[in-house]
């Protein structure tokens, strides 16, 4: 099958004044449909950066990326607007992933109204009313639709989120790359949202990019994970493999300070 995202050797660096920072090393990786690949890492390593240029609100300075087929690199206009509608994004902070003058419906169907041809997931009818639109893809991210006409400081943290989720699925995107989507809320909170998403991968078999300092809930709900370091990937392999004896060292460190060391004995 082919993959939905292919990147190879992408090289990123951040200048701002006499000093650079190198944030991506020759970094590779590709993304089966419906997989869900975590990309694990501490902080620094370059996660949110390999997520920036699949998004394509950043670019590498050399190395490539293909989208569905398609090299993201050189695409402008309306070209670039229409491989943006094959992916969506969560990220960390759902308090500022919405507009607070806005109800929570509106932006939860923005997206469709950014892209008029796309489809609604579940089967919904775009052409009926965009509130009942938005509260369906509310109730299907587990958000009760009586929430649509809430503004987000009115939700909770996890109530953001799962409103973030749904805004991410709203046009059936082939990939939703989710940055640290469970960072900002506590363990309870943190297992429903994961728990969520990969109900919600299975059923739109949708692929999925989780990026999380956290390898244990990386863990919970990839198929695969690529561990990086210092603008590296220096690790990768299918979850089940997690524990083998000849995993990277660094790869040992990230899960014996969850398991410890006893885990790969
Ligand atoms: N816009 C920027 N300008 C300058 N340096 C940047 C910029 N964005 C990221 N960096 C640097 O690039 C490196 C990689 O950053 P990145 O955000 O990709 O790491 P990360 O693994 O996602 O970290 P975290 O888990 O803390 O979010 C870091 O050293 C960071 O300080």
């Amino acid at each position: 099958m082919k993959p939905i995202v292919e990147a190879s050797s992408l090289v990123k660096t951040y200048r701002s004044g006499r000093s650079s920072v190198q944030a991506l090393r020759g970094v590779s990786l590709s993304i089966a449909p419906g997989e869900c690949l975590g990309v694990v890492g501490e902080s620094g390593s370059g996660k949110s950066t390999v997520a920036r240029l699949l998004l394509a609100l950043d670019k590498p300075d050399s190395g490539e990326i293909v989208l569905n087929g398609v090299p993201l690199t050189g695409l402008k206009g309306e070209k670039l607007r229409q491989m943006r509608r094959h992916v969506q994004a969560v990220f960390q902070d759902p308090a500022s992933a919405f507009n607070e003058r806005l109800p929570i419906w509106r932006s939860v169907i923005e997206p469709l109204d950014c892209f008029t041809d796309a489809e609604p997931p579940f089967g919904a009818d775009r052409t009926g009313s965009r509130k009942e639109l938005a509260a369906l893809l509310l109730e299907q991210a587990g958000l009760d639709s009586g929430y649509a006409e809430r503004y987000p400081q009115e939700l909770s943290g996890g109530q953001r989120q799962r409103a973030a989720i749904a805004r991410g699925i709203a046009i059936g995107p082939s990939l939703l790359v989710c940055d640290e989507p469970t960072s900002s809320l506590d363990v309870t909170l943190q297992k429903k949202v994961l728990l969520l998403l990969k109900q919600l991968q299975r059923e739109l078999g949708m692929s999925i990019l989780f990026i999380s300092h956290d390898i244990a809930a990386a863990a919970s709900i990839c198929d695969r994970l690529l561990v990086m370091k210092d603008g590296l990937a220096v690790d990768e392999f299918p979850v089940r493999d997690i524990r083998l004896a000849g995993r990277h060292p660094y790869t040992r460190q990230l899960v014996s300070a969850v398991h410890g060391e006893e885990a790969f004995t």
